[in-house]
């Protein structure tokens, strides 16, 4: 009980003025749990627990729980994490549990961070959302608000979460808010963006939604909160986000296939493009991985019987890019008197995006498919990975080891920190530089890029 809340301690439909409301949940008097403690959910939680005092990690995972209960941040390369972490720890403004519906009895303020990611046949897949629905549900309270930050198909927290959490709780909906205020944040730098790098945006189901979201964001964001008319809309406005990366990628990547007939190099002529303001072309790569930028076109392709032509293709361009690789990758070998089915091929990086431990929808995966398909022989260098079981029929080596294999080609698929001062001429053979990453007038073997000029 909060008393300067009145009669119960949430922000939803409180009589209190906004004044006592920003002083409530800035001393701890309104609990916030946070639920998904991963590469989002956990930066997440600790600025929340540094700005309240009170928050509550939730994930099913009991390492999870367990290291951060230790001080300790199990999300790398995460600058200010660890050290945040162990603070808040530390100063019991945060403390994580497996117990997700004590959790719920608790908290006043329910925020989900869990994983939206897709079913085999390209559906969304809500079931971890509807999972932590449930047991957010079990334990609310008239007064609570619940926001969604994780990325949904738009529609999803009025349509779905309102309804499930009134049925989860027995609570009428106008008892308690909700509201989608998408994550915006980049791993590498998730708490300098949860404080703010973009302005957050908050939609609500309703407007007192909406306002309990503006306040509670006010005081964790430093850039400006952006309210839009609803929860549909900010969950839109996130899903159009990805969507314009993924069909912008597409389109450098369907530039990259003009060479070699229009023999250019495709990469300077983006670059070159994007000097003025109307235009900015994105990078070819080997291909688009995460679970984000391929996941969330089908947040919209399938869900509304309207044309998605414009975002299937760029799905398609862009899932068609590891195999696009492996062609120019057989254009180089046979240029240097190799054939590709009995070549031996090094990938550098596996992981889908630089510096971090993440394999989903790697573009890396099918990369390694076509090449022992076609019969090539390949090793692999990832310093960050851990588990090689899904990566696929390669040899993982270390850096150190990578030296002592004669290799036909090198295949820099993901450029992670470690691989920025290497000496490329010490494997004695051309490099397939997938994203553009290698200074190749420092390099005396033969350097391509995807988009580049073949051989
Ligand atoms: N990774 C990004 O760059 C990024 C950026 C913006 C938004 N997002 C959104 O955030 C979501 C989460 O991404 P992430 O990178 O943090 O995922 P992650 O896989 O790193 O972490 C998810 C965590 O949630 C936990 N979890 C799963 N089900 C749970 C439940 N029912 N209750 C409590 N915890 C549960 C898991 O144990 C795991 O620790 C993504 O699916 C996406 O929608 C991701
Ligand atoms: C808040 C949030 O959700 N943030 C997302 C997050 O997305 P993400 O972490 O999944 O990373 P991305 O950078 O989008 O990369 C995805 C894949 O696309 C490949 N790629 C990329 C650029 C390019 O020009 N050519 C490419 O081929 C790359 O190698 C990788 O495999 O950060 C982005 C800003 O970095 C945001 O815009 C995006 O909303």
């Amino acid at each position: 009980m909060s008393p300067a809340l009145g009669a119960h301690s949430g922000l939803y439909d409180t009589t209190a003025t906004e004044a006592d409301q920003r002083a409530a949940f800035t001393s701890g008097e309104v609990p916030v749990a946070v639920y998904g403690l991963g590469k989002m959910g956990l930066p997440l939680a600790a600025v929340y627990a540094e700005v309240t005092g009170n928050t509550i990690g939730v994930d099913i995972d009991p390492e999870v729980v367990e290291s951060i209960n230790a001080g300790n941040t199990h999300v790398k390369r995460e600058p200010g994490l660890a050290e945040l972490v162990t603070a808040v720890v530390d100063n019991d403004d945060l403390r994580a549990t497996t117990d997700g519906e004590a959790a719920a009895e608790e908290a006043a303020v329910h925020v989900l961070m869990v994983p939206t990611l897709l079913t085999d046949d390209r559906q969304p897949d809500l079931s971890l959302l509807d999972e932590v629905v449930e047991t957010v549900g079990a334990g609310l309270s008239p007064g609570d608000v619940v926001f969604v930050e994780s990325t949904v198909p738009p529609r999803t927290t009025a349509d779905r979460v309102v309804p499930n959490l009134s049925a989860a709780s027995g609570l009428d909906p106008a008892a308690f808010g909700a509201a989608a205020c998408p994550e915006r944040t980049v791993s590498g730098q998730a708490l300098q963006d949860v404080r703010g790098t973009h302005p957050k945006v908050v939609g609500g189901v309703d407007e007192e939604s909406t306002r309990a979201a503006e306040l509670v964001y006010g005081e964790i964001s430093d850039n400006e909160v952006v309210p839009t008319s609803d929860a549909a809309t900010a969950e839109a406005v996130k899903v159009f986000e990805g969507v314009y990366r993924d069909v912008n990628i597409a389109l450098a990547n369907q530039l990259a296939r003009y060479n070699p007939a229009m023999d250019i190099d495709v990469t300077e002529a983006i670059d070159v493009a994007n000097t003025q303001p109307f235009c900015d072309i994105h990078d070819p790569g080997p291909g688009v991985g995460g679970h984000c930028i391929p996941v969330y076109p089908y947040f919209l392709t399938d869900q509304y019987n309207t044309d998605s032509s414009l975002l299937t293709a760029a799905r398609d361009t862009n899932d068609a890019m590891p195999e696009y690789t492996v062609s120019n990758l057989e254009a180089i070998l046979d240029a240097h008197g190799v054939a590709l089915e009995s070549a031996s091929v090094l990938l550098l990086g596996v992981t889908y995006k630089a510096n971090i431990n993440e394999l989903r929808n790697a573009p890396s995966i099918p990369l390694v498919r076509n090449l022992r398909e076609r019969g090539a022989t390949v090793y692999a260098v990832d310093p960050l990975l851990d588990d090689w079981s899904v990566v696929g029929d390669i040899e993982p080596l270390t850096l150190e080891e990578s030296t002592d294999r004669a290799v036909d080609a090198v295949v820099l698929v993901t450029p992670h920190d470690e691989f920025a001062d290497l000496d490329w001429d010490r494997f004695d053979a051309p490099i397939l530089d997938g994203r553009d990453a290698v200074n190749a007038s420092e390099v005396e073997q033969p350097v391509y890029t995807i988009g580049g000029q073949w051989p």
